[in-house]
């Protein structure tokens, strides 16, 4: 290798290299010489990475002297795990891989104890203190990460208000986001609530009053024509995964406009603290089309636009600017999650954009994909098949109608019957009653396929008197309406009746834990969204498991980006459930839950995310060749670390 050490910067517009320099390829340029690609001689790992990202193993100055050669091909090295180029080192982290810490420049003093990706807080040691000009900005202790986790925890256990711990945790993450999300790996059961769901539906509620700092990238409609650019102003280039909200249906609590940007954050979080995949390459989107929601149109903290909500074709296409201004910027394997929007378009756009990107519906899809995992578990340990149960839905929006369709797939393909004929066991109930075919015409379109022969029924406890459902599903988005009436008629019709209440946050649960247990004398296989206590009856302690999508998205989404593959399919849907549901253990199951325990989600995640690649590898939808021989392996070995580097 030949390295020129007496350069600190090179003008990338006047080299000789294959590809056009473009900010986009360097990930550390300096915002003063947005040409300049800094090459220090102690970052020379750093400096040929961004060579090979500019698909060269030289520099050559205009007078063709070489700059910096290396031996190493320009594309794919060992660096590359998960699909793109380690740029940062995020991967395997570990006290004796030492590395540069790079921001936009490299980072020291005063800038390094404020950039969240680098900062270690009292963990820097002394000859870190020395080498990067911190002495005297820090207390003279040092103390190790799991100190500072200890005491964090510490910390967040005396606060009351769920609020406070939100706003605790997100400092966090503003401030040292490795020891973020070292805490929420480590307490993951404990903290889920707290960043995720049901904290964050009130935090989304009073963004505007407890905003601090912006997070996340704010698209409006004062960006239409512009998208491009405000997706080159975010510091990452290598995006692997997008969350997106137009915040109309944040969680069940309905329009919160632009104050949905919790939700994008908090998926995102989860990405990388259950998924393994790098935060820098996790984007949150809101965008912003106005809100219909009068309360927040009047809050004088309000953060979105002061308008109702564009519809029609503004709406679409401001969407489709961003739509395609992401496969532009980031090319085609990118995953983009839709995230809360509203029934009409939630449909279409997964319609309109599932054949031209790597788009999936964490409300549909997702949800659908945990609720089959919970019913295919369970089914290990009661006997019998998906097509012995029959199935009745409150609720026949995005989760309802998406759960009621996979759970037809599975049936379908698992007893060779046609979807129409599999379909038939399966009822929903929306706000006017039970969907039949009476109704046919004036219903949605995703409700006509559940629309089969029968009288029109108004309530839900008349439907479950009539179908006589062995499972009843919630997925209203209103709470209290499993009423005491409607679970004691199930456990009377059901020696085991499996009720799960999936709507969120908790105050929108159709039952709470308790309710279910007592009313059915502890019969109910119990599941709900949102997390509850465990609950005491009778001298027995029932654990009811969380339903909530939390289990899939972060391993599928680990699937698709580690396979590099270019769209969702549904058999992949399918086969995360089956790598979710034969995670549940006898154990488990005797204390009343359907799912594995939150606690071991990073093996829970990377098997389901192998068994997606392997799906996506079968499909031929995989770009990354030749497949890895052991998928669960690669998933494991590509998630990311968040223990502390150490600083040369
Ligand atoms: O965010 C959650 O907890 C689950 C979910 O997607 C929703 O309720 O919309
Ligand atoms: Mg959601």
């Amino acid at each position: 290798m030949a390295f020129p050490i007496d350069h600190t910067f090179v003008d990338l517009t006047k080299l000789n290299l294959p590809n056009k320099p473009h900010l986009g390829h360097v990930t550390n340029m300096s915002p003063f010489r947005p040409n300049l690609l800094p090459i220090f001689p102690r970052a020379l790992r750093t400096s040929t990475r961004l060579l090979s990202s500019l698909g060269s193993n030289r520099v050559v100055d205009p007078n063709g002297s070489v700059l910096i050669e290396t031996t190493t091909s320009p594309s794919p090295s060992p660096d590359v795990t998960g699909g793109v180029q380690d740029v940062y080192g995020e991967d395997a982290a570990t006290e004796d891989m030492p590395i540069t810490p790079w921001s936009l420049s490299v980072a020291s003093g005063y800038t390094l104890l404020r950039d969240p990706h680098h900062n270690k807080g009292l963990a820097f040691s002394q000859r870190e203190r020395d080498a990067h000009y911190l002495r005297g900005l820090l207390p003279p202790t040092v103390i190790s990460q799991d100190l500072q986790v200890k005491k964090m925890m510490h910390t967040l256990r005396h606060y009351q208000v769920p609020l406070q711990r939100y706003m605790a945790m997100m400092d966090l993450q503003e401030t040292n986001e490795r020891l973020f999300y070292k805490l929420l790996i480590d307490h993951v059961e404990e903290l889920l609530p707290v960043v995720y769901t049901p904290t964050v539906g009130e935090a989304c509620q009073k963004y505007g009053s407890i905003f601090l700092r912006p997070q996340g990238l704010f698209i409006s409609l004062k960006e239409k024509g512009k998208i491009l650019e405000v997706l080159r102003n975010w510091p990452e280039k290598n995006i692997q995964v997008i969350v997106v909200t137009d915040g109309e249906r944040i969680l069940g609590l309905g329009d919160l406009g632009c104050q949905g940007m919790g939700i994008p954050v908090g998926k995102l979080s989860l990405y990388t603290a259950l998924g393994g995949v790098r935060p820098s390459a996790c984007l949150p989107v809101t965008i912003d089309v106005g809100t219909n929601n009068e309360k927040l149109l009047n809050d004088e903290f309000y953060i979105g636009l002061r308008q109702r909500r564009a519809t029609g074709e503004e709406y679409s296409e401001l969407m489709h600017e961003f739509m395609t201004a992401v496969k532009q910027n980031y090319g085609e394997k990118v995953v983009i999650q839709f995230e809360d929007f509203a029934n009409h378009n939630a449909f279409d756009l997964l319609a309109k954009y599932g054949t031209t990107h790597l788009v999936f519906n964490d409300d549909i899809q997702g949800t659908a994909s945990v609720v089959l995992a919970g019913l295919l578990g369970a089914l290990r340990f009661v006997g019998g098949s998906l097509a012995n149960h029959r199935f009745l839905f409150l609720g026949a929006g995005e989760a309802g109608t998406g759960i009621a369709e996979l759970i037809a797939l599975e049936i379908s393909k698992k007893s060779q019957i046609p979807l129409e004929e599999a379909r038939k066991n399966i009822w929903l109930v929306d706000s006017k009653g039970l969907i039949v075919s009476s109704r046919k015409e004036s219903i949605q379109h995703f409700k006509k396929p559940w629309a089969h022969d029968h009288k029109p029924i108004k309530d839900l406890v008349d439907a479950v008197k009539a179908i006589k459902p062995t499972v009843l599903i919630g997925t209203s988005g209103v709470g209290q309406t499993f009423t005491q009436d409607v679970v004691e008629t199930m456990a009377e019709l059901n020696e085991k009746p499996i009720i799960l209440s999936l709507s969120n946050p908790t105050s929108q649960s159709e039952c709470t834990a308790e309710q279910a247990y007592k009313w059915s004398k502890g019969r109910a296989i119990f599941a709900s969204g949102s997390p509850f206590a465990p609950v005491e009856y009778e001298g027995k302690t029932y654990v009811p498991g969380q339903a909530n999508n939390a289990y899939i998205f972060p391993g599928f989404g680990l699937g698709l980006i580690m396979s590099g593959t270019i769209r969702v399919h549904d058999d992949m849907l399918l086969a995360a459930s089956e790598a979710l549901a034969e995670q549940l253990m006898e154990e488990h199951y005797e204390k009343g839950m359907i799912f594995p325990p939150f606690r071991n989600i990073r093996k829970i995640s990377a098997r389901i995310a192998a068994r997606v690649a392997a799906k996506a590898y079968e499909l031929g939808l995989a770009t990354r060749l030749p497949q890895p021989k052991e998928l669960e392996k690669c998933a494991e070995s590509s998630m990311y670390s968040p223990s502390y580097h150490s600083y040369r």
